[in-house]
């Protein structure tokens, strides 16, 4: 069965590329190891690896996003877990954030389905049911991201589904609590940083690029419980929040104040820098 195979340097890589035929699909997973969503996409993909047969026609490779930066700039990784498919140099689909059923059906788009018997070892998730179900959005792309959930369960695949009376005020801060650490910076926008759904969040979303910051993010228009949840969490009534190490920095304009007043306030996080553990 195909596996899902750790790339460990830029000329592996580009051999890996080369040597392929031109019909093989790439599924190019970026992850860094301390982004916790990354764990979870980590068992999807390897679970959805192993559907095909060794020598099926695509290769699943996991890219150290941090470690292989110059891979990851040529694809213009800016937030984790992000996947490419790729077929003969050209790239057909990018999917942000962990979305299992989006995933497996953009897999099996390009290559096919996998097996049965190994489909029905994909977790649930994977099959029918949304980690999370959010309101429909104006179609302008983002209709589901969950890049930075963490569930409030230890289990991921029992995540909740949205919804606002499955989930007591106590579950709900656990879960928050949990979210704003995802990651070293963790991003509540409007949207997703490829396509956000709000000015300001776009803003916020072009200094973190301009300042090479690796973070994570979460779409708040996904959940609406997070959306209200953090507003009283935090007692910061708007979007974009942006968050460094679990502690609340501000929305757009104060991000922009703590840069004017130290334009290296993002240095510990950049990508030029190793990620803090
Ligand atoms: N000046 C604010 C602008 C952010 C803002 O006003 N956001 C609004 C509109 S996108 C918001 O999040 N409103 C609450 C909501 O939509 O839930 C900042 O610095 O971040």
């Amino acid at each position: 069965m195909a596996t899902l195979k750790e790339v460990e340097s830029e000329a592996g890589f580009d051999q890996l590329i080369k040597n392929a035929s031109p019909s093989t699909l790439f599924v190019l997973y970026f992850h860094t190891p301390w982004a916790a969503p990354c764990a979870q996409m980590n068992t999807i993909l390897t679970t959805l690896a192993s559907t095909y047969p060794a020598d099926a026609d695509v290769s699943f490779l996991s890219i150290n996003a941090e470690d292989l930066a110059d891979i990851s700039e040529s694809y213009d990784v800016t937030a984790v877990p992000f996947l490419v498919l790729q077929k003969g140099g050209e790239t057909l689909q990018t999917v942000s954030g962990i979305d299992p059923a989006k995933v497996r059906a953009a897999v099996e788009k390009y290559a096919g389905a996998g097996t049965a018997a190994g489909k029905n070892g994909i977790p649930p998730p994977l099959q029918a049911t949304p980690l999370q179900q959010q309101p429909q959005t104006n179609g302008a792309g983002a209709t589901k991201d969950l890049s930075s959930y963490v569930p409030k369960d230890s289990d991921p695949q029992t995540a909740p589904a949205y919804s606002s009376n499955q989930e007591s005020q106590a579950e709900l801060n656990d879960r928050l609590g949990k979210l704003v650490k995802a990651a070293p910076v963790m991003l509540f926008m409007k949207g997703t940083p490829s396509a956000p759904q709000c000015g300001f969040s776009r803003q916020l979303v072009s200094i973190l690029r301009e300042n090479q910051v690796k973070y994570g993010f979460f779409n708040i228009l996904a959940d609406n419980d997070v959306r209200e949840g953090l507003k009283v969490f935090s007692d910061w009534p708007t979007f974009p929040q942006l968050y460094t190490n679990g502690e609340l920095v501000g929305g757009l304009d104060i991000v922009r104040e703590e840069l004017e007043a130290d334009p290296d306030f993002f240095k510990p996080f950049s990508a030029a820098q190793p990620a803090p553990v």
